[in-house]
C-alpha cells in the first residue's frame, strides 16, 4: 500500500492537476494506493477517482459527528465525500497542535464507527531514539491510541528524524521497529520518513514493510509513481 499525504501543499489547481495525474498513471496498479489531501480538495479529487483503484484520504478529523466545534472536520462530514481513508496522530500533529492519546483514541474510533480506515501514525524523536526509549514510546502510544479498539487499522512507522529531513531509518531500525509492532497488533505497517523514487526499491526489500507512507516526493506524480512501481517490483504485487 502506498499512501501520499500531501500535507498542507498545493493550491486547488495544483491539487487537482496532481491528483489527476497520480490517477491516470496508477489507476491500473496492483498495490493499493491511497491521496491523502487537504480537506477542500477532497470533494472535487473524488470525482477525479472515480473508476480508478486510488483511494481518496484525509489528514486529520474531529472525533464527534457534529456540533459547535468551529473549524472541525468530523468522520461523518469526511465519508459523505467519498473518503475512505484517514490519516490520525501525525507526529507533526502531535507536536504543533498538541493531540495527544486520548484524542487519537477518539478520532480513530469515530473514523471506525464510519467506516473509514485509520492510519495511525507512530514514531520516536531523535533524542527518544539515542536515549534506547524507542520501542517504549511506541508501545506506549501504541496501547493509548488503540485502547478498545479491536478493528482495523493501518500503522505507519515515521520516526520524527527522518521525516522531510532526507535521513531515512535503515533496514535494521525499520524491521525492527515494525517487528515490535505486528507483535502488538497484527496488521499492515508502513513506513514513512524520506521516502523517494530513489530509496524506495531498497526499502521494499525489508520483509515485514507493507508500503510507504510519502510526504515530498508524493507532490510530484512521477516520483510517485516511481515509488510504486519499485514497491511492486521489489514486493513482486502482480
Ligand atoms: O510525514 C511524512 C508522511 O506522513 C513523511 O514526510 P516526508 O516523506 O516528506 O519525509
Amino acid at each position: 500500500m502506498i499512501v501520499a499525504n500531501w500535507k498542507m501543499h498545493f493550491d486547488y489547481k495544483k491539487a487537482l492537476e496532481v491528483g489527476c495525474a497520480i490517477k491516470s498513471k496508477l489507476s491500473d496498479a496492483k498495490a493499493e494506493i491511497a491521496v491523502c489531501a487537504p480537506f477542500v480538495y477532497l470533494k472535487d479529487l473524488s470525482e477525479c477517482f472515480k473508476n480508478s483503484n486510488i483511494k481518496l484520504g484525509a489528514q486529520n478529523l474531529y472525533f464527534e459527528d457534529e456540533g459547535a466545534y468551529t473549524g472541525e472536520v468530523s468522520a461523518m462530514m469526511l465519508k459523505s465525500v467519498g473518503c475512505q481513508i484517514v490519516i490520525v496522530g501525525h507526529s507533526e500533529r502531535r507536536q504543533l497542535f498538541g493531540e495527544d492519546d486520548n484524542m487519537i483514541n477518539k478520532k480513530i474510533k469515530s473514523a471506525i464507527k464510519h467506516n473509514i480506515t485509520p492510519i495511525l501514525c507512530v514514531g520516536e524523536s531523535l533524542s527518544q531514539r539515542q536515549n534506547n526509549e524507542t520501542f517504549t514510546i511506541i508501545e506506549n502510544q501504541l496501547a493509548k491510541d488503540l485502547l478498545d479498539i479491536k478493528e482495523t487499522v493501518i500503522i505507519a512507522y515515521e520516526p520524527i528524524w527522518a521525516i522531510g529531513s532526507g535521513k531515512v531509518a535503515n533496514s535494521e531500525q525499520i524491521f525492527e521497529v515494525h517487528e515490535f509492532i505486528k507483535k502488538f497488533i497484527d496488521t499492515k505497517v508502513l513506513y514513512g520518513g524520506s521516502v523517494n523514487a530513489q530509496n524506495a526499491g531498497e526499502l521494499s526489500k525489508i520483509q515485514n514493510v507493507d508500503g510507504f507512507l510519502v510526504g515530498g516526493a508524493s507532490l510530484d506524480a512521477q516520483k510517485f509513481y516511481e515509488i510504486a512501481l519499485n514497491f511492486e517490483k521489489e514486493k513482486g504485487v502482480s
